[in-house]
């Protein structure tokens, strides 16, 4: 972008501007909803074989840019390129989600945060190849996932209902685990900066699992971490644009505000709306938080959920997202009546 070009509007909102119109984007949205990403998904045979090609990854990311004119286009890529390029391997199983190799936790010392950048190549080419296809006025999101949450895959091998295993990790191995969250940090920051000088515009730290933490192990485990992610990141970009998105933080939300530093915090649709007007929307902008059942759903449901957002969070630093990722069975019809819905058009 030159000197003179406007401000995007996702970033305004990321700098604690309120627009008349919020800026629209949705977690996974390049992803099997699309019959478009399905073709694409097709011709690359594995998954990860999609996320470490740069032309494949970019196709998929401007697929929904196309359809939609989202505000935002999120890399694609996933979280879990992180311990792969740290050497535990990664496998998608068809229809049964990722699979790692097993951890060694005498050996969690060993894990380099030095070697992620080589192995993660091609997805830097990718955020240059995006940035340059991109429209000017779209804004891209770099990311990763946070340490704890890369954790849980990490240390149960796939992915848990209740984060088992983890957890177990956290309060029986605590010496181990919390080396692996240091290493995680220090490949997070690397990662994220390197996606900034690339060309990502701001970038959101996925924690879908911060829920599943108790108080004393939020801190530690999400808080902490993410706290020092902001801080290396933006020492070496400084003023980097860092969204945070804690899932199930629900009442520590205010805190994990204060203490991290993000610019902004996604919501999940189970934080109420009083709660995250008056104790987080002062602070910081806010991005969320319709329930993706909703977009299942669609008609009065669909409609209703998009009001009720949009009336809670219009009259200050907000940008309109889904709670959580959009879903495989979402219609792409419910998608564009949220699209109109958002923005004040007829349907
Ligand atoms: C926990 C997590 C993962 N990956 C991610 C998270 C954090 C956010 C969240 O909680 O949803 C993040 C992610 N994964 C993907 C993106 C791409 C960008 C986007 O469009 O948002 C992003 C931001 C693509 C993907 N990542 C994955 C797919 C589907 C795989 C495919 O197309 O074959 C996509 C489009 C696979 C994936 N990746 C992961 C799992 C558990 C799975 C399997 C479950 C599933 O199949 O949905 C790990």
């Amino acid at each position: 972008m030159t000197d003179n070009a406007p401000k995007r509007r996702l970033i305004r909102v990321l700098d604690g501007e309120r627009l008349e119109r919020p800026p629209l984007w949705m977690m996974r949205q390049a992803g099997r909803y699309l019959p478009e990403y399905r073709e694409t998904r097709a011709k690359a045979g594995s998954f990860l074989n999609l996320c470490y090609s740069p032309d494949l990854a970019t196709e998929v990311t401007l697929q929904p840019i196309r359809r939609f004119g989202f505000d935002g286009a999120i890399l694609f890529s996933d979280i879990l390129v992180i311990p792969d390029a740290l050497g535990q391997r990664v496998r998608f199983v068809e229809g049964e989600g990722p699979r790692l190799d097993p951890i060694d936790f005498d050996k969690v010392e060993d894990l380099d945060p030095e070697i992620v950048l080589g192995k993660l190549e091609p997805v830097l080419e990718a955020v240059s190849r995006i940035r340059q296809a991109l429209p000017g006025e779209t804004t891209l999101l770099g990311f990763c996932g946070a340490p704890w949450t890369v954790a849980t895959y990490m240390v149960a091998g796939r992915g848990t209902p209740d984060q088992g295993p983890a957890r177990r990790a956290a309060l029986g191995q605590r010496k181990a685990f919390t080396i692996l969250i240091d290493r995680l940090v220090e490949a997070s920051i690397r990662y994220l900066v390197a996606q900034l000088r690339a060309g990502a515009d701001a970038v959101q730290v996925f924690d879908s699992w911060a829920g599943a933490l108790d108080e004393e192990g939020f801190r530690a485990f999400a808080m902490e971490p993410m706290r020092r992610i902001v801080e290396g990141v933006r020492q070496q970009v400084p003023g980097a644009r860092i969204i945070g998105f804690p899932k199930g933080a629900n009442a520590f939300l205010p805190l994990y505000v204060r203490e991290t530093g993000v610019n902004a915090v996604g919501l999940d649709w189970s934080v109420p709306f009083d709660f995250a007007r008056n104790e987080v929307q002062k602070a910081v902008a806010i991005q969320g938080n319709l329930d993706p059942m909703r977009l299942i759903v669609g008609g009065d449901a669909l409609d209703r959920g998009v009001d009720m957002v949009l009336e809670a969070f219009s009259d200050g630093p907000f940008i309109f997202n889904l709670g959580h990722g959009i879903t495989p069975d979402a219609p792409v019809e419910n998608v564009e009546r949220m699209v109109r819905r958002v923005r004040g058009e007829p349907v």
